[in-house]
């Protein structure tokens, strides 16, 4: 038969089945020539049918078809630049299955359910390289959902394919029996056997035969480039690392790989590493059954995954439909060892690095934290094996995230997890109202860069917990404009009340509160002890030997110290630094260290210590003085200038 001859078996609203598996094993003559029929007669539209193919197909058949608006229902995957057309236009609708769950959930009859006259496809149309004497089907090279494709026709189309040899003996085909009946797949090793070399089918439900001298369609690799490398390079060292530790034996084990340039790229890499005998995977290890037991190393590329680990491998921006999820749920569900590589950042139209592929939150999950254990991009590889969310988001953000955005993705951990543990909430904290706002800003203005997630308070928070380093800056300028031995003798107990601080966090070695903020022990608080110690001994000597003309103005003095300390340990608390418990300690220590250090400095002044120092040679070229015995510097100091003042102008009248 032509190909043309077999037109009139088709109408609009058919149910079809095509063999094959991606750019293999698909019919070609019969499906080009309804293409062709429904381009001539202007059918766009018209001629629309429900499609099943055990993946994605070739280019010149589906996504002609797709171009042509003859698809109206699409399952279970797909790629093509037509046919995700259609489907994101709502032309087309698609919905994606797990590949190892599409041909049990033909067979049970869950995408024929609603059809009104049967519970079978219309019309499936298959390639064949061979037809056995015994009247079974040899499929090209992929089965796919061949079998229970076959198993589930009303009519069936052949095409044998004369253009490629025949691949009987390759294959090893298991039928699909259905629950309670169905038998386990006795595979204990990649080669093993345990089917049937061809595909039994009932021959009187054959309408048509055709023959096909076209070959498959699959298009080139995308050359290696330095990311995929780097990727590869990262992967390469893990996979060396596990070997050399025993978790992995010296071939490694099935490796899957998914599709798509980078995981081809990534595979050329690692065909060139020192790992030899390796195997890799096909059809029917898509079983998760067998993907476990067999302990398969899977591999796949993920539209972009989040700090926790969930990965989206289908849609951009939580609706924009790519290609599927093909068998990388069915793979990284069940595999051993579950890899997701992508680069760190792609373009955007406005920007070489607009888009991050690391996100706060997926905004769609195909793959979730509980099944990733490797996440590689050509920036590091991240192990999140046996880490807590907290802990598996900043080795994400330290490993994998491109330095353009890894401020940005750290500045939302600590404030998601500032807000979250506060509320009670931390497990895996999250702000609802700024999770999407990289892909929001993408879509409004053309790059995820978008400025730190401003939450105002701890701006606020995050200058008053300078505080300290402007006090180092007054002890310094106070002291060299006033000379003052009280500014040195606090500066020295300033800086052996930090000594006193690392001592006993030395001593204590307890950890600050979420391990990543702020380095070193937590207790008790610096920053608290620091600013404590000030106000006490500041307090304590302003309020015992300063004279101010107005003393009202040493209590506002005191209550502005006491209210900088307090908004300074509350700041280490907010920002996560310190627990306030922390802070609460470094407080206490910071006060008793305040009125230690002021007993102390006045036992020495009884002792003479301090007129001692002030006679010292040192003490008198640099000036040194004590102002202490002055009842009121400041009018003292008036005084003095006044009287001078008017000596001087009494000298400039003498002299006129
Ligand atoms: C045995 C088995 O069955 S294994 C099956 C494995 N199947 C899967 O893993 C399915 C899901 N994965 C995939 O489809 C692919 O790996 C992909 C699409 C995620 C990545 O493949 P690649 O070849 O690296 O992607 P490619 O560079 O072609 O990008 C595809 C498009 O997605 C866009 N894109 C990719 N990531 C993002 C992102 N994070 N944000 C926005 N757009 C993105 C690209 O810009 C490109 O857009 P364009 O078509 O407008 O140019």
């Amino acid at each position: 038969m032509k190909p043309q001859d077999t037109l009139p078996f088709f109408k609009d609203g058919q149910y079809i089945g095509w063999s094959g598996f991606t750019g293999v094993g698909y019919p070609k003559m019969i499906p080009v020539a309804l293409a062709d029929h429904v381009e001539k007669h202007n059918l766009q539209g018209q001629m629309k049918f429900n499609l099943f193919v055990g993946a994605s197909s070739g280019a010149d058949t589906e996504n002609r078809w797709a171009g042509l608006d003859m698809i109206d229902r699409r399952y279970p995957h797909q790629v093509g630049k037509n046919i995700q057309k259609g489907i994101n236009q709502g032309r087309i609708r698609f919905a994606d299955k797990h590949l190892s769950l599409f041909p049990q959930d033909l067979v049970y009859g869950f995408y024929t359910k609603d059809k009104p006259d049967n519970d079978l496809l219309d019309i499936v149309i298959v390639e064949a390289t061979a037809i056995t004497e015994d009247g079974w089907f040899v499929p090209g090279a992929s089965v796919g959902a061949t079998p229970e494709l076959l198993q589930m026709a009303d009519k069936i189309m052949i095409e044998v394919n004369t253009a490629i040899p025949s691949f009987e003996g390759l294959h090893d085909i298991v039928n699909c029996s259905l629950p309670p009946h169905r038998k386990p797949y006795m595979i204990m090793n990649v080669e093993d056997r345990i089917g049937q070399v061809a595909i039994p089918f009932d021959t009187d439900k054959v309408v048509a035969v055709v023959e096909s001298d076209r070959p498959d369609c699959t298009g080139p690799n995308s050359p290696e480039d330095a990311t995929s490398q780097a990727i590869a390079g990262h992967l390469i060292e893990f996979l060396e690392h596990e070997v050399k530790h025993g978790r992995l034996p010296e071939n490694l084990l099935p490796l899957q790989s998914g599709i798509g340039n980078i995981a081809n790229a990534v595979i050329g890499g690692l065909s060139q590493s020192r790992f030899k005998d390796v195997s890799v995977s096909q059809q029917v290890s898509n079983s998760p059954e067998v993907i476990r037991r067999l302990g398969c190393i899977a591999m796949n590329t993920p539209v972009e995954f989040d700090i926790y680990g969930h990965a989206n491998s289908t849609m951009i921006a939580g609706s924009r439909m790519l290609n599927g999820l093909g068998g990388s749920g069915d793979f990284l569900r069940n595999a051993k060892l579950s890899i997701m590589h992508t680069p760190s950042t792609r373009p955007s139209k406005r920007d070489p690095h607009g888009i991050s592929c690391v996100v706060p939150m997926a905004s769609h999950v195909d793959q979730t934290e509980h099944d990733l254990d490797v996440i590689v991009t050509e920036q590091g590889l991240a192990d999140l094996r046996g880490l807590c969310p907290r802990d598996r988001a900043q080795h994400i953000i330290d490993r994998c995230v491109h330095p353009h955005y890894r401020p940005l993705l750290q500045d939302y951990l600590d404030v998601a997890t500032r807000i979250c543990i506060k509320r009670g909430a931390g497990h895996e904290p999250h702000m609802l109202d700024k999770v999407f706002k990289m892909h929001t800003h993408l879509l409004e203005h053309g790059s995820m860069k978008i400025h730190a997630c401003k939450d105002p308070v701890a701006y606020a928070m995050a200058y008053i917990t300078l505080t300290p380093l402007a006090l180092l800056v007054f002890y310094a300028s106070v002291a060299v404009s006033r000379r003052e031995l009280i500014s040195l003798i606090m500066l020295l107990g300033q800086l052996t009340n930090e000594l006193v601080n690392a001592v006993l966090k030395e001593h204590f070695q307890i950890k600050r509160p979420y391990g990543h903020l702020g380095t070193g022990y937590g207790m008790p608080s610096s920053h608290a002890q620091f600013v404590w110690y000030f106000t006490t001994f500041g307090s304590i000597y302003l309020l015992r030997h300063i004279q101010l003309t107005n003393p009202g103005w040493k209590k506002a003095v005191v209550g502005a110290m006491v209210a900088m300390s307090s908004l300074v340990s509350w700041s280490r608390i907010y920002l996560g630094y310190h627990t306030p418990g922390q802070v609460a300690a470094g407080s206490v220590v910071g006060i008793g260290y305040g009125v230690l250090w002021y007993v102390a400095m006045e036992v020495v002044r009884a002792r003479g210590g301090i007129a001692w120092c002030l006679d010292t040679r040192m003490a008198r070229s640099l000036l040194l003085r004590d102002m202490r015995d002055i009842s009121n510097v400041s009018e003292w100091e008036y005084q003095h200038w006044l009287a001078a003042r008017t000596k001087t102008k009494t000298k400039k009248a003498s002299l006129t």
